[in-house]
């Protein structure tokens, strides 16, 4: 299958359980809780996304044709020569609506763990290495377990309760980023504070100012 992507690029994650990690980032385009065009984000099931995932025209980005053609572009971001096992994060848009076996076997052969970032909507398919699932208070839930699962904080209609009991390593609340975000971290540190399950994640990235 031929693969569409917005960007690709490499930078350490900023978020959850790995952030500080050297990865490469692969972008899918598309996403099915919002179509990314701003005049339909009010009436999107996920309403504030932070990210442009429409079309192949980021850095890096493009049509693949195979999974071949887009695990060496991907292997291509790596630093040559270099120690640490390579890493990529799988995200978007929504990375399961193209994420699937072979390409995460070409990536295996090239020597890369692969991780991916979901909204949980759909099935992940065999051999993923790590799985972070952020909920959206209005998409049912299909993928239960993983690795960690990271809250965008507050959702009125996810409350963090909703999700503690399920199949995950790691519990993350991480801060809605908008105009309101100072006020989104006070409430999310106070909710892990009296909550010692949860943790706090901040979107590195975004303070440094890279990728
Ligand atoms: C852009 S999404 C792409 C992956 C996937 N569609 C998802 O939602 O998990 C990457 C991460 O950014 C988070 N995110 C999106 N918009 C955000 C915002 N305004 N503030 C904080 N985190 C946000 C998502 O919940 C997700 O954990
Ligand atoms: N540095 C960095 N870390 C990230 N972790 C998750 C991201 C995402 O957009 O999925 C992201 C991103 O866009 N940049
Ligand atoms: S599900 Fe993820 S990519 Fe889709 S609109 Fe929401 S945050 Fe953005
Ligand atoms: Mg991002």
């Amino acid at each position: 299958m031929s693969y569409s992507v917005k960007e690709m690029f490499y930078t350490l994650q900023g978020e959850g359980a790995q952030a500080g990690r050297a990865a490469v980032f692969c972008r899918f385009a598309g996403c099915n809780l919002w179509s990314g065009r701003e005049q339909d984000r009010s009436r999107a099931i996920c309403s504030f996304c932070d990210t442009d995932f429409v079309g192949t025209d980021g850095q890096g980005g493009g049509k693949f044709a195979d999974a071949q053609a887009l695990a060496d572009a991907v292997a291509r971001l790596w630093p040559a020569h270099s120690s640490g096992r390579p890493y990529v994060v799988c995200t978007g848009g929504e990375p399961l609506l193209q994420l699937d076996s072979p390409l995460i076997q070409a990536l295996h052969e090239r020597g890369f763990e692969v991780a991916v970032e979901t909204n949980g909507t759909q099935p992940a398919p065999e051999g993923l290495d790590w799985i972070c699932v952020s909920p959206k208070a209005d998409a049912e839930l299909v993928l239960t377990r993983g690795h960690e699962l990271k809250l965008v904080y507050p959702q009125a209609l996810a409350q963090p309760e909703r999700f503690e009991g399920l199949d995950f390593q790691h519990f993350f609340l991480q801060p809605l980023d908008s105009p309101l975000q100072r006020e989104h971290a006070r409430q999310a540190v106070a909710y892990c504070m009296s909550h010692p399950q949860w943790r706090l994640s901040m979107q590195m990235h975004k303070v440094l100012g890279i990728d």
